[in-house]
C-alpha cells in the first residue's frame, strides 16, 4: 500500500485565504483590523525564520502586525514589562512570545501575564484550563493544525485508538486534549515510555512529536494508520519529520509530509485564533463554523 499524502500546504493557503475574507468583513464591522504581537527574544535562526513567516502571513491576511525583538540577554522584567505594554494596546488582539525563550528566562511566568484574552498560543493557564474543560477557548495553534487535517482526512475520529508521542505544552499535552474531546482512546507516550513500538502498532491515528529525526521506524505503523508528523529536524539532508517517511508511507492509509505538512497549517492557525480573538476583544459576532 503507498499513503495518500496529506497536503497541509494546500489546506493551509486555502483556511488562509478565507480568513483573509473574514479579516475584510471584521474591519468593515470594527472601523480597525484585527491586530498580532510578535516577540522574539535572541537571535535563534529557527524562531528567526519562523517570526519573519508569521509578520508576513500577518500582513498578507489584512491584519495589523506588531513584531518585537529583544536581545538574547534581556531579562524576564524587561520581557514581562513588555508584555504589560501588549496587554494594554487596544490595536493588539493576540500575543505571542517565540518559543523557546533563552535558558534563563522562566518560560511560564512569561506565558502566564499574557492577558487570556490574547492568548493566540492558547498556552495560559485559562486557556489550558478551558480545553481541559472543554469549554470554547483559544487552543494551541500546531495541535488545532493536526486535527483539522486528521478531520478532514477521516470524518468522525470516534472511537480511533490515537498514540501521540511527546508530551510538550506546545503539542503533546494540548493534542490529547482535543483528541479526547473527539471521543478517542488516547495514548500519550514520552522518553520514559516501555516498549514504545507496542503501542504505536495498536494506534490507528500516530502523532509524532518528539524531535528526534526519522525516531518513527516504519515497521512500527499499523497498516491503514494515519500518521500526523510534527517533527521538524534541520539535518544535513534537509528538513525531516520524526517519522521514517518512506517506511511509514508503505504501510499507512495517509501521512503528513515534512516539510509542506503541519507547518503551514501552524500559521494558518494563528491567524485563525487572532480573528477569533479580534472578534472577541471588539464585541463582533464570528460564525465559527465559518472557520
Ligand atoms: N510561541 C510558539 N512558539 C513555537 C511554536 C508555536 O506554535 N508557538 N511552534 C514552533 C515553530 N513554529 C511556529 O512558531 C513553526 C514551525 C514550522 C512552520 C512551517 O511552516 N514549517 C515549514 C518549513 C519551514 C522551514 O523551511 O523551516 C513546513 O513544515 O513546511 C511554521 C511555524 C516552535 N515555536
Amino acid at each position: 500500500m503507498t499513503a495518500a499524502i496529506i497536503d497541509g500546504k494546500a489546506f493551509a493557503a486555502d483556511l488562509r485565504a478565507r480568513i483573509g475574507d473574514m479579516v475584510s468583513d471584521f474591519r468593515g464591522k470594527a472601523g480597525r483590523p484585527p491586530g498580532l504581537a510578535v516577540v522574539l527574544v535572541g537571535e535563534d535562526p529557527a524562531s528567526s525564520v519562523y517570526v519573519r513567516m508569521k509578520g508576513k502571513a500577518t500582513v498578507a491576511a489584512g491584519m495589523e502586525s506588531f513584531e518585537h525583538r529583544l536581545s538574547a540577554d534581556a531579562s524576564l522584567d524587561e520581557l514581562l514589562h513588555l508584555v504589560d505594554r501588549l496587554n494594554a494596546d487596544t490595536r493588539i488582539d493576540g500575543i505571542l512570545v517565540q518559543l523557546p525563550l533563552p535558558k534563563h528566562l522562566d518560560e511560564q511566568a512569561v506565558i502566564r501575564r499574557i492577558d487570556p484574552d490574547k492568548d493566540v498560543d492558547g498556552l495560559t493557564p485559562v486557556s489550558t484550563g478551558r480545553l481541559a474543560l472543554g469549554i470554547e477557548g483559544l487552543v494551541p495553534c500546531t495541535p488545532l493544525g493536526c486535527l483539522m487535517l486528521l478531520e478532514d482526512q477521516l470524518g468522525d475520529l470516534s472511537g480511533m485508538d490515537a498514540v501521540i508521542i511527546g508530551r510538550s505544552i506546545l503539542v503533546g499535552k494540548p493534542m490529547a486534549q482535543l483528541l479526547l474531546s473527539r471521543n478517542c482512546t488516547v495514548t500519550v507516550a514520552h522518553s520514559r515510555t516501555r516498549d514504545l513500538s507496542s503501542h504505536i502498532r495498536r494506534a490507528d491515528i500516530v502523532v509524532a512529536a518528539v524531535g528526534r529525526p526519522d525516531f518513527v521506524k516504519g515497521e512500527w505503523i499499523r497498516p491503514g494508520a494515519t500518521v500526523i508528523d510534527v517533527g521538524i529536524n534541520r539535518t544535513e539532508d534537509g528538513l525531516v519529520g520524526d517519522v521514517d517517511f518512506d517506511g511509514a508511507a508503505s504501510v499507512a492509509a495517509a501521512i503528513t509530509p515534512v516539510p509542506g505538512g503541519v507547518g503551514p497549517m501552524t500559521i494558518a492557525c494563528l491567524l485563525r485564533n487572532t480573528l477569533v480573538a479580534a472578534h472577541r476583544n471588539a464585541g463582533v459576532a464570528l460564525d465559527m463554523d465559518a472557520i
